[in-house]
């Protein structure tokens, strides 16, 4: 017969139960050690790990007060909170295994015992010092993905005053447990912020579960936020539990919130403001503990008055909001974000390290990125693959620009003289479809003049 893995350890001031305890259960389990003295049983806890601890609950002759058991379970829990101790308690003492129990004793069986019922009872007691040690180890695993998942893209570049602004409400809300709105243009970074929020609060070591809302189907929608019981549609082969409640714990990051139809944003306030979710086909709620931030491109405000967004969810999720300035309007943050894009994509590519020219950053700072930050990655990805020298030439910087309105360009009358000299060179490489013979003749320059134009004003 194999014998269980489980290390037991059995502390009693009787010779005779420890011997019979020993000679029935090695029969059994790996390991059976006996313990006579109890104040010894600190040095044996701390010496070596055991599975199962099988402990009297009297020790002085006679005594039957239980109280030296019970001290001695609250010592065994204070140095291992998940110890797995059975009581052995007289017959007529089930008042006092009871209280075992609530001082978080595992089991308790009574003595004399009957080997069966001894057996049994250290046999499930090993199964759950097994299934606790699993559930632990899973735990620290899952810290450790957290972690490194929570690491991803939670670093804000820029230095600009409307980036400190928008650091300092995330530090301050960050520790609370407030709902939070961020909004902003697309690729202003608005997850980024989402993740360092989550980063920065109480919950950095659970999970952080982003969903794109705007790409959730309506038809999708409920079973993916809420879950769904096998069978609930065709499609539901097995019991899936959703967002909300992987979440549950961390963080819920509802991205795109400004697309959820009507009827939906009902649901999605229902579940907001209960913290219960029905998996669709179950009757049963689920409560979830989620902290709830969420983000989009669209005006809720507008869109409250007409009637196309909730004003209830409106207030529901926006306790706290940080708007997230387009990179138009934080020109300064241009330099620190391309530097650390090139950075990275050399890395990536494995290309030497390039510096930012003048020309190149006046021709970066000069453009109104309508795509924010995520189009000046892809511009400076686009740049770095082009890149052969090792020195990046204005013209490796692709700009949407190169197909600029005409009336775009129209003359202000604070204008400098250069940014007068940069606009009409631009309207004459614009008409003529960046021809350089035709443009200079247009502007009465010759080429090698429209040329030194162009490098200097980084077209
Ligand atoms: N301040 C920043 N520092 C460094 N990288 C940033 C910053 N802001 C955004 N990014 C990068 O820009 C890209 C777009 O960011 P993000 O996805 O957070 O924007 P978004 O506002 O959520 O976009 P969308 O509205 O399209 O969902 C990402 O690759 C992100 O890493």
């Amino acid at each position: 017969m194999s014998k269980t893995n489980c290390r037991i350890l059995i502390v009693d001031d009787q010779e005779d139960i420890l011997t019979a305890g020993r000679i029935f259960l090695k029969q059994h389990f790996s390991l059976v050690r006996t313990e006579i003295r109890p104040e010894r049983l600190t040095d044996l806890l701390l010496k070596e790990p055991y599975d199962v601890i099988l402990l009297d609950m009297n020790y002085t002759a006679g005594a039957t007060s239980s109280r030296e058991g019970l001290d001695l379970l609250q010592k065994i829990l204070q140095i291992d909170p998940q110890a797995v101790v059975v009581m052995m308690t007289a017959y007529g003492d089930i008042d006092l295994a009871v209280q075992a129990l609530k001082l978080g004793a595992s089991d308790f069986v009574v003595k004399p015992w009957h080997n069966e019922k001894l057996l049994a009872t250290i046999t499930a007691a090993s199964k759950l010092s097994q299934s606790t040690s699993e559930v632990l180890h899973l735990r620290n695993k899952q810290q450790h993905l957290n972690e490194a998942l929570n690491q991803v893209g939670v670093e804000l570049v820029g230095t600009s005053p409307a980036m400190q602004k928008v650091y300092q409400t995330l530090e301050k809300v960050a520790s609370t447990d407030a709902n939070v709105l961020i909004l902003g243009e697309n690729g202003t970074g608005k997850e980024v912020a989402a993740r360092l929020l989550h980063r920065l609060s109480k919950r950095a070591k659970e999970v952080f579960i982003p969903v794109d809302l705007g790409a959730v189907t309506e038809t999708l929608f409920e079973s993916e936020l809420f879950g769904h019981m096998k069978g609930a549609f065709t499609d539901a082969k097995e019991d899936r539990i959703g967002r909300f409640e992987v979440a549950s714990g961390g963080t819920l990051f509802l991205d795109e919130i400004g697309n959820v139809s009507l009827p939906l944003q009902a649901k999605l306030l229902t579940a907001l403001q209960s913290r219960v979710v029905t998996p669709v086909g179950s009757n049963r709620g689920k409560l979830v503990d989620i902290r709830l931030i969420c983000a989009t491109n669209m005006p809720l405000y507008d869109m409250v008055k007409q009637g196309r967004f909730r004003q209830d969810l409106l207030y529901r999720i926006n306790t706290v909001e940080v708007q997230l300035p387009p990179l138009r309007e934080r020109k300064e943050d241009i330099q620190p974000l391309a530097e650390r894009f090139l950075a990275t994509f050399a890395k990536k590519y494995q290309k030497p390290p390039v510096q930012l020219s003048k020309a190149v950053l006046q021709k970066l700072q000069s453009y109104s990125w309508p795509g924010n930050i995520r189009e000046l990655e892809h511009t400076m990805e686009r740049a770095m693959i082009m890149c052969e020298s090792g020195h990046l030439h204005p013209s490796d910087i692709y700009l949407a620009e190169d197909t600029v309105d005409m009336e775009e360009l129209t003359l202000a009358k604070d204008q400098t003289l250069g940014n007068v000299e940069k606009t009409l060179v631009q309207q004459a490489l614009l008409k003529n479809n960046g021809n350089i013979t035709h443009a200079s003749k247009e502007l009465g320059i010759t080429r090698t003049a429209l040329y030194r134009r162009i490098e200097k004003y980084g077209l």
